[in-house]
């Protein structure tokens, strides 16, 4: 019997990253080939006829598994018997302002998102937050999501993994595949860890293959915490087509699992582990089985990782004080 379509609803889907995400999804990419999908774009009202113009083009793709597109412009009818949640659409920082601001304009977005994904959404429900502060704009949704296991709501930082094994296949002159368990954790920020300390090159500890801490320091962790930046200075506009690439490869796993023998990167809320105080939504390594990501247990972490992990997990913590003192969430 076919497959009945899956429910997907993307938020800013008339943006940059909207553009480049919603025909790979469309095309079977985010949950698999044999799985049709229906898309629901959300946009603000400005953004809508923008919207119905992208609608056209997925149209004349004629994707056999696209079940329908609906646009809308009401959270509440967008999230209705929502299955996968990919919230990109955020109130970028414009020039003069300050965290705070940038905090209290995404609260507006993400807590009134957040009910209505809690009153409308399908049980099986997973939400992937893309839109910045991703951390804090999954924690302040999931604080409105009081009957949704805590556990669905993630946010993004497999886009720094993939720039983390890049990079280090590129200094080794690897192959991406030959790396294995490599780890962010922390914020999506410039404070994240990317952490090779478990990871290993073709079956070897990728420490030992590149021996050179100081590059390590200086230049991988540096380059991969900051590429975001290095983006924007570039193409003058932040990362598109790889951050909807990132989203595809998070929500593909989720749902058909991590390979055995590797991890993968997700912010997620924390259970305690690894001395990460609980409810945050910090980036851990994590597999993924039977549906559901579960945090990699019993690594040691050495005082380099340490120092680096706490540092990225104080910038989560403030900008947590941040929102509650704004009252966004409890
Ligand atoms: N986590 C990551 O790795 C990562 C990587 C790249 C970009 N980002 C972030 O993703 C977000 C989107 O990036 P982009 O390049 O697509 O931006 P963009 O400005 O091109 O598009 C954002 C879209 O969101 C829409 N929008 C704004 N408020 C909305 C709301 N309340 N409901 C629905 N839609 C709304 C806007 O109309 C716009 O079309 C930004 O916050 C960016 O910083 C995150
Ligand atoms: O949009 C940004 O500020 C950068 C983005 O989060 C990225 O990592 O590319």
């Amino acid at each position: 019997m076919a497959k009945a379509p899956v429910n997907v609803t993307v938020t800013g889907a008339a943006g940059q990253i909207g553009y480049a995400l919603l025909f790979r999804i469309a095309s079977g990419q985010l949950l698999g080939a044999d799985t049709p999908v229906r898309l629901r774009l959300l946009e603000i009202p400005q953004a809508i006829k923008a919207a119905e113009g992208t609608a056209m083009e997925l149209d004349d793709c004629a994707f056999p598994l696209l079940a329908g597109v609906d646009i809308y412009d009401d959270p509440r009818k967008a999230f209705d018997g929502v299955n996968v949640a990919l919230l990109v659409g955020a109130r970028p920082r414009t020039k003069g302002m300050e965290r705070r601001d940038l905090l209290e304009a995404n609260g507006g977005i993400f807590g009134p998102q957040g009910a209505a994904i809690n009153d409308g959404a399908a049980d099986d429900v997973r939400v992937l937050v893309v839109g910045n502060p991703a951390n804090t704009n999954a924690l302040i949704a999931q604080a409105h999501a009081p009957d949704i296991p805590a556990d669905r709501f993630t946010a993004m930082t497999r886009l720094d993994h993939n720039r983390a094994l890049s990079q280090l296949a590129a200094k080794l002159n690897v192959s991406v595949s030959d790396i294995k368990k490599l780890t962010i954790w922390g914020n999506h920020s410039a404070t994240q860890y990317p952490d090779i300390f478990h990871a290993e090159v073709n079956g070897r500890s990728a420490v030992e293959a590149v021996n050179d801490e100081e590059w390590l320091r200086d230049t991988f962790i540096p380059t991969v915490a900051k590429r975001g930046a290095a983006i924007i200075e570039a193409r003058g506009a932040s990362s598109a087509a790889s951050a909807a690439n990132a989203a595809i490869d998070h929500v593909y796993d989720w749902v058909n699992g991590t390979p055995e023998g590797d991890w993968t990167s997700v912010a997620l809320p924390s259970d305690g582990s690894y001395g990460v105080p609980e409810g945050l939504v910090s980036s851990f390594p994590v597999v993924s089985r039977n549906g559901s990501w579960e945090i990699v247990q019993g690594l040691e972490i050495n005082e380099f990782s340490r120092e680096r992990i706490d540092a990225s997990v104080r910038e989560l913590e403030e900008e947590r004080e941040a929102v509650r003192a704004l009252g966004l969430i409890k």
